[in-house]
């Protein structure tokens, strides 16, 4: 067992941060040890272990990752993007490791989580779950099989509070399928459609985004064709799901050296 087992959580109060805490309490082997808010938030001096109603765990949230970068030697982060690139610059800077789950970056962010990679070990995913890890080497098939005649479009549903659309798995699912039949999604994605569309290009891969209650997430990547149409879905019940994805990460990237690695690398699929 690596010695890299203190794990931080920031955005600890938020809907995945709380399992997460619970998920790290619960894993043999990892110990909590930081949990941080944002400032201004009510809960900060809060117990992470009492806000979760697990009993007093002696780990305080704060307001500062920097106030408690001694605590910890992963930090995992499900915030919003401008969070998680702050606290990428303080991670290179004391050189620990990250599991990132925020999904919303833009071209800037993304070049800025690779360079931060090229420093320390990184597992960037925008789903932690094993399902859609196994989901993204089904429409790699797919793709491979059906590379004809077959309109390709992305459903994802999530809960009326979240921020980014399409999904970051949305994005990644079509990104596999582009890749796979040689397209760019950069000039091939239509993010939904409204009037007088004139006929489906065949060339584009299409998304549909849902907004909802308390969704957890549900994607649907479909191959319609004439005649028969194939439906991969993934559907989410339990944010749980995701924050045993983040454990499985921090346990793969303690004995890790620097790098970006996703879900498929820590689950061995890649
Ligand atoms: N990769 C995956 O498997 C999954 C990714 N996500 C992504 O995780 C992100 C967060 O999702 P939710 O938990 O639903 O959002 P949320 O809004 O419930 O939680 C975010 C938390 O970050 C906190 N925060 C904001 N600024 C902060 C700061 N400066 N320092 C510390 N904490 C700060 C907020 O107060 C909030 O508690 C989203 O980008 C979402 O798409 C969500 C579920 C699974
Ligand atoms: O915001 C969420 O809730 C989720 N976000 C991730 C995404 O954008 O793909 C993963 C999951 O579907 C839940």
């Amino acid at each position: 067992m690596s010695e890299l087992n203190r794990i931080a959580i920031l955005g600890a109060s938020g809907r995945m941060g709380k399992y997460l805490i619970e998920a790290t309490l619960a894993t043999p082997g990892l110990v909590l040890g930081a949990a941080i808010e944002r400032p201004g938030s009510s809960l900060v001096g809060v117990d992470a272990g009492d806000l979760i109603g697990a009993g007093t765990q002696g780990v305080k949230i704060v307001d500062n990752l920097a106030d408690v970068v001694e605590d910890f030697d992963i930090l995992i982060d499900f915030t919003r993007p401008e969070v998680t690139l702050q606290a990428l610059g303080l991670c290179v800077q004391a050189n620990k490791r990250i599991v990132i789950g925020t999904t919303g970056f833009n071209a800037a962010g993304l070049a800025m989580i690779d360079d931060a990679a090229l420093k320390i070990p990184v597992v960037f995913a925008p789903n932690m779950s094993v399902g859609v890890t196994l989901t993204l080497k089904l429409l790699k098939m797919a793709a491979d099989v059906l590379n004809e005649g077959f309109d390709i479009e992305v459903v994802e549903a999530h809960h009326r509070h979240k921020v980014d659309a399409p999904s970051g798995t949305a994005l990644r699912m079509a990104e596999v399928v582009a890749d796979t039949l040689g397209r760019d999604l950069k000039t091939c994605a239509v993010y939904g459609r409204e009037g007088n569309t004139g006929e489906r290009d065949p060339n584009t891969i299409g998304f549909a985004t849902i907004r909802a209650g308390d969704i957890v997430g549900d994607h649907t990547v479909m191959f319609a064709g004439v005649g028969e149409r194939v439906e991969i879905t993934h559907k989410a019940s339990s944010r749980m799901t995701f924050a045993k994805g983040a454990m499985r990460a921090c346990t793969w990237l303690a004995c890790q050296p620097n790098g970006l690695y996703d879900m498929q690398d820590v689950l061995g699929l890649s």
